[in-house]
């Protein structure tokens, strides 16, 4: 068993089995859980030799924003359930290895102490029924110093989740997130399903998102070239190609094999500020080993979802440390046995059979 499969198995002696069950599961069954995993150690590699690889540097640009390294925190929700710090505790951790966190609409944690924590972050937004809710949060995010949007466009439906026990319905830490959820706003006052996701956004939204905010959008959960290019011909500056960790569309191709479309469908694209824009994966990333192919397919960085909770629930900041640190370290290790010493060093040459 690998470091990070001991470390979920510690993570789940610690937590009550509904919220181990939620971080863990996905949707139907679960066969894009498993095909994401396995995607990433389908492609095989071309070491470089004879490269001097003494120094390594993993340090990159995220939307302009440097980072020490492209292993970033996807936003998760329901942080609060892995440890009472939530998000505060996972910006802690980021920040002690140079990364950067998403952070989940649905978080239990004030914006202000996400932002104490130092990395710098970045909002997640569902587009909930209510648009005056989503605006209020938005600005609010944009106010407490959050440096870009991540609009994701996955979840119109929650997906099928079997057997799993939705948090809503979780007794205690449900109180409690609910209560801190909408930072203080009062949602007794509004219809119940005010903070469901609305099943009828467009490309619009993001033209709205901009202007309301002032920051860069990338949308997240894009699985086709096609999309891809529609959401930066509507001033999106990027997007994340993500299964959602294979909890939305049970039967979806696994992010890894979606990457390389959507990265050609952008290569020639600029953002609206003109930058070139940027392509992201997520969902199964578990190895360096992966995030050196989803840097050679194309991703400008890749973020972890799971592998974040079982280290906040294990470890707090340190854990969140740790398992960031860790992968980076292994995709230091992978970069030095390819002769790739920087991220711009790693590309689609590295692969030998890029196509699968
Ligand atoms: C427990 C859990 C909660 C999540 N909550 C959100 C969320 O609130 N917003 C969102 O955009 N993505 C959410 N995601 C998806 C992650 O951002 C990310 O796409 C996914 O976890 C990546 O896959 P991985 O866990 O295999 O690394 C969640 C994922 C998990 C596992
Ligand atoms: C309404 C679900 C929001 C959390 C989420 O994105 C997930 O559990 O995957």
């Amino acid at each position: 068993m690998g470091w990070l499969e001991q470390l979920e198995q510690q993570a789940a002696a610690r937590l009550p089995d509904y919220v181990h069950d939620y971080f863990r599961c996905g949707a139907g069954t679960e066969t894009t859980l498993r095909e994401d995993l396995a995607a990433w150690a389908r492609p095989r590699l071309r070491p470089r030799v004879l490269r001097d690889v003494s120094r390594i540097s993993t340090a990159t640009t995220v939307l302009g924003t440097p980072v020490d390294t492209p292993v970033l925190a996807a936003p998760t929700a329901q942080q609060v359930a892995a440890h009472p710090g939530g998000e505060a505790e996972t910006a802690k951790g980021a920040a002690a290895v140079g990364s950067l966190v998403g952070v989940s609409t649905n978080t239990g944690v004030r914006f202000a102490d996400i932002a104490a924590g130092g990395a710098p972050w970045w909002y997640q937004v569902y587009v909930m029924r209510d648009r005056g809710l989503t605006a209020e949060l938005v600005r609010r995010a944009s106010a407490a110093g959050a440096g870009a949007l991540l609009l994701t466009v996955d979840l119109p439906v929650v997906g099928r989740r079997e057997g799993v026990a939705d948090p809503t319905s979780w007794a205690d830490e449900s109180r409690a997130n609910r209560r801190a959820n909408f930072h203080g706003i009062d949602l007794t006052a509004l219809p119940a399903d005010a903070t469901a996701t609305a099943p009828d956004i467009g490309p619009d939204t993001i033209g709205w998102l901009r202007e309301l905010s002032g920051l860069p959008v990338l949308v997240k959960g894009v699985l086709r070239g096609d999309d891809a290019r529609r959401c930066v011909a509507a001033g999106a500056a990027g997007v994340v190609v993500s299964t959602h960790g294979g909890r939305q569309l049970d039967r979806s191709v696994p992010a890894a094999r979606a990457l390389p479309e959507v990265a050609a469908a952008l290569a020639e694209e600029r953002g609206p500020d003109g930058a070139p824009a940027e392509t992201y994966v997520d969902s199964g990333l578990r190895r360096g080993e992966d995030v050196l192919v989803a840097l050679a397919l194309g991703a400008r960085a890749v973020f972890v979802g799971r592998p974040v909770l079982w280290g906040l629930a294990t470890g707090g900041s340190g854990g969140v440390a740790d398992v960031l640190g860790r992968l980076t370290a292994e995709l230091a290790g992978a970069m030095a046995l390819t002769g790739a010493p920087t991220c711009a060093e790693i590309g689609p040459d590295l692969l030998f059979d890029p196509g699968t």
